[in-house]
C-alpha cells in the first residue's frame, strides 16, 4: 500500500507455529498404532492357545518344535499323531478340512501346522511338496499316510478310508 509516496509494506503476521500441535499428533498416531499392535498380538495369541487347548490336547506346542528342521519336524508331526495337517490360517480349503476331521474325529490325536506363521514355513511347504508331490495346503496325513489336500480328505472321508487308518 502507498502513503503519500512512501510504500508502506503492510506485513502480515506468520502464522503461529504448529510445530508443537503437529508433534502431538504424531505422538498420538504412535499410541494408537502401539495399541493396534498390542490387540492384535493378544488376539493372536489367545486364537492359537484355544487351538492348542481343544484338537491338540497331547501335542507339544508347534512352537516348540521350531528349532527342528524342515523334514524333520514334518516326519515327527506324522509319526507322532494319528492326524498332521499342515495348512495356512488364511486358506478356505484348509479351514473345511480341519472342521471335518475335527467334528468326525475328535479323539484322534492330532497336530495342525499354520505354515504362514511360522518362520520356516515355506521351507516346510518345500519339503512337503518333495515329499508327496503336492504344492498346496492343506497337506494331510492320517496313519502315516498321506491323503492330500481338502477335496482328497472330503472323499477319503466319505470312503470311510480315514475311520479305517485310525483303527
Ligand atoms: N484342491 C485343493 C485346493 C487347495 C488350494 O488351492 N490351496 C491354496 C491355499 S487356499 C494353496 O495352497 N495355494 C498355494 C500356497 O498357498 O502356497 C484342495 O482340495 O486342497
Amino acid at each position: 500500500m502507498f502513503i503519500k509516496g512512501t510504500r508502506t509494506e503492510v506485513r502480515q503476521r506468520s502464522p503461529p507455529q504448529k510445530t508443537v500441535s503437529l508433534t502431538k499428533v504424531y505422538i498420538l498416531g504412535s499410541k494408537v498404532g502401539l495399541m493396534f499392535s498390542r490387540l492384535r498380538t493378544s488376539l493372536f495369541t489367545r486364537v492359537s492357545s484355544s487351538i492348542s487347548l481343544s484338537w491338540f490336547s497331547t501335542v507339544s506346542s508347534p512352537n516348540q518344535l521350531r528349532t527342528m528342521t524342515p523334514k524333520d519336524l514334518v516326519e515327527k508331526a506324522i509319526t507322532d499323531n494319528q492326524i498332521a495337517i499342515f495348512s495356512k490360517s488364511y486358506c478356505p480349503f484348509c479351514k473345511r478340512a480341519k472342521a471335518l476331521l475335527k467334528e468326525k474325529f475328535p479323539d484322534a490325536k492330532s497336530v495342525i501346522y499354520e505354515l504362514d506363521e511360522m518362520d520356516d514355513g515355506t521351507d516346510i511347504q518345500n519339503y512337503l511338496h518333495t515329499k508327496t508331490g503336492q504344492r498346496t495346503v492343506p497337506n494331510i496325513f492320517v496313519g502315516q499316510e498321506h491323503i492330500g489336500g481338502c477335496d482328497d480328505t472330503f472323499a477319503a472321508e466319505k470312503a470311510g478310508r480315514i475311520a479305517t487308518l485310525l483303527q
